[in-house]
């Protein structure tokens, strides 16, 4: 059936399944989504990116991703869920609305697509990508490490065989090249937000230092706000602040580059749970997760379009 109504927003879903419904999602709403091709993986899968827009050229956008680390399957789920809240609010909530009158919105729902099809054919808690080099024994750079901001630094291993891996250079990693020249020929881009899993965090840079943004305060009180909005929802409480004062020290991540390259409201959620489930969160928790992750992109939204 082409409707994506036989979609189950409530189940995980395997790579072929995501672009299938990518397909129907785009088919369904071609007035205001449509797909693009930004690259291809190192297993040469398609890089695909669908784009919100209600006309205009060349617009300030929004980007988000998901799945970077394939083994965080609720990040997908939620970027689904999310493509599909935002065809159904707009034209009714009045943020939405004037986000979508205004700006551009990409959304990355796999990021890592060779990484997400070995979680189901192989190895489930595969987090890397699935690259590989002559004399190079072990697979996979982590692809929140191969960013050039900070690259090699602490938080980050040059050991190909660690699950850290920064890779041999920057942007080395086809899945992160196609990004960083997708947002630079772009060129207007104003926010990124870079969806993990799991510790029920939202972070802002820098992850490579502990010296703060310039815009910290600003960060600070929008991610506080993010994180309310999302706590009214189901009561689920995140913390917030910086990576490296939050959580460690990471080198190479993806929210550093944006931020270098101009894109000042830069996040990175890191969704439920705590460590119950951890990456294995059972797929009745997707739509609560997605909902209340979703009231805290929105708020983000608002503040970009605002600022
Ligand atoms: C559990 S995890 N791998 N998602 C944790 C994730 C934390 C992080 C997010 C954004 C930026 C820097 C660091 C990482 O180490 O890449
Ligand atoms: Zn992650």
């Amino acid at each position: 059936e082409r409707s994506t109504s036989s979609f189950s927003y409530s189940s995980y879903h395997t790579l072929e399944e995501i672009y299938t419904w990518i397909d129907n999602f785009v088919t369904e709403h071609s007035d205001i989504v449509s797909k693009l091709q930004i690259g291809h993986s190192f297993e040469n899968r398609s890089i695909l990116v669908l784009k919100f827009s209600t006309g205009g050229s060349r617009r300030p956008a929004i980007w988000i991703d998901s799945g970077i680390h394939s083994r965080e399957w609720i990040t997908h789920a939620t970027g689904i869920w999310i493509a599909r809240k935002i065809v159904s609010e707009y034209g009714k909530d009045r943020i939405v609305t004037d986000v979508l009158n205004a700006m551009d919105v990409f959304l990355e729902i796999v990021s890592n697509p060779d990484g997400f099809a070995y979680t189901h054919s192989m190895n489930r808690l595969w987090r890397k990508n699935k690259s590989s080099r002559p004399g190079t024994f072990c697979i996979g750079v982590d692809l929140n490490r191969n960013w050039k901001s900070g690259f090699g630094g602490n938080g980050s291993n040059n050991n190909p065989c660690s699950e850290t891996y920064h890779g041999p250079s920057p942007q080395s990693e086809p899945e992160v090249a196609a990004v960083v020249d997708f947002i630079m020929s772009h060129g207007n881009v104003k926010a990124l937000i870079s969806i993990h899993s799991y510790s029920q965090m939202l972070m802002y840079p820098y992850g490579h230092s502990l010296e703060p943004v310039s815009n910290q305060e600003e960060l600070y009180h929008l991610a506080k706000d993010a994180v309310q909005a999302l706590y009214e929802v189901h009561g689920i409480e995140y913390i917030y602040g910086s990576i490296s004062t939050t959580l460690y020290v990471a080198s190479g991540i993806t929210v550093d580059w944006a931020y270098d390259s101009g894109i000042k409201y830069s996040f990175s959620f890191e969704l439920r749970d705590t460590g119950r489930y951890g990456f294995l969160l059972p797929a009745v928790q997707i739509i609560p997760t997605a909902q209340e992750t979703w009231m805290a992109v929105r708020t983000i939204m608002e503040h970009t379009l605002h600022h």
